[in-house]
């Protein structure tokens, strides 16, 4: 399922975040990237600021956000990034973020992620990749939806990845009470979480000029693989063929991200999906990319939305 005529650019695979921002004005503009002190975030926040706008890092780990932001000042030139602390997998963090937050906010990029953590539960009992990259990302855009609506015409980046191919969202058992805990399947669960929130949130807030879209950034190496095992990659190579992707950069990583958060080709366009800078097609089967139907289905995506606020009520109201 593809929805709306496929949106086309002149960006591809290798494309960088700084070529992508390459003209285009941020002046005045306020930006907020979560995990923004260390791989693809540091490029997106780096590409953003090099266009003129304010941008916060929200950040787990702020030493590693402050020596980012630094070094972010030091070659862009622009001393408007700062770091604020932020633990998606914490309601009372995320609370503390959104009650922070004053004035207007123009793009939020989602972009914080967990990729089979051996700890497999928050306090709360719910999944750990699910909270974190999911359940955490979605209390911080319903928390900042009045800023977001008072910027007139923001942006949100979820930022999702291609192991959406490996789970849709399982209603009834997310929190694996009833299988066995498998990390990949969990952390393919909350990447199509990223998807579907794209879809709900692009509907919902459409009237207030907010327009939301999905990405696959690329196979990059980050701390995120540091949980990958030989065990992993044997098993993956069984599953689906070659565990060794073509590697793209940091810059490269970041270049969707700064695509779908500031191209003016995505003006009016929201709840789609995107990877090398094109808006992805229908994924076939036996191939790494393209979209999985169910990440795309708008029942589930509001069945995911109404989840998602019942588990958050005490954050958001
Ligand atoms: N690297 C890849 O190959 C790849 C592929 C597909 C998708 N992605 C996605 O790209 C995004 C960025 O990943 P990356 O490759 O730059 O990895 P990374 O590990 O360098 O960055 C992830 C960031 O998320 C932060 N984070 C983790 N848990 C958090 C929490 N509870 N609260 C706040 N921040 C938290 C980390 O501190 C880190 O800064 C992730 O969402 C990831 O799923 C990456």
């Amino acid at each position: 399922m593809t929805i709306g005529t496929p949106v086309s650019t002149p960006f591809t695979a290798a494309s960088t975040a700084l070529e992508v921002v390459a003209g285009i004005d941020l002046t005045g503009r306020r930006v907020v990237v979560t995990g923004g002190g260390s791989g693809i975030g540091v490029e997106t926040a780096r590409a953003l600021a090099s266009a003129g706008a304010d941008v916060t890092l929200a950040v787990r780990k702020p030493e590693q956000g402050d020596r980012a932001a630094a070094e972010i000042i030091g070659t862009t030139g622009n001393d408007r990034v700062t770091v604020a602390p932020l633990d998606l997998a914490d309601p009372a963090s995320v609370a503390a973020f959104v009650a922070n937050w004053d004035g207007p906010l123009h793009i939020l990029v989602n972009n914080a992620g967990m990729m089979a953590s051996p700890e497999m539960r928050t306090p709360q009992g719910w999944e750990m990749q699910f909270a974190t990259n999911h359940l955490g990302h979605f209390a911080l855009a319903t928390g900042l939806h009045p800023a977001l609506a008072a910027a007139q015409g923001a942006r949100i980046v979820s930022v999702s990845s291609a192991a959406h191919l490996r789970s849709p969202v399982v209603f009834d058992d997310i929190n694996f009470e009833r299988r066995v805990y498998e990390p990949w399947a969990a952390y393919g669960q909350s990447k199509t979480a990223n998807i579907l929130f794209a879809v709900e949130a692009s509907r919902r807030w459409a009237d207030d000029g907010i327009l939301v879209n999905a990405l696959h950034p690329g196979a990059i190496r980050t701390n995120l693989q540091r949980y990958v095992t030989e065990d992993d990659l044997a098993r993956m190579r069984a599953q689906s063929g070659p565990a060794t992707p073509s590697w793209k950069t940091p810059e490269q990583g970041a270049a969707t991200s700064v695509l779908v958060a500031t191209s003016p080709l995505l003006d009016g366009v929201g709840g789609r999906y995107f990877e090398d800078c094109q808006q992805a097609g229908p994924h076939q089967p036996g191939t790494r990319t393209g979209v999985a139907d169910y990440a795309l289905d708008p029942e589930s995506a509001h069945r995911l939305w109404n989840l998602s606020t019942q588990s958050t009520t005490p954050l958001t109201s």
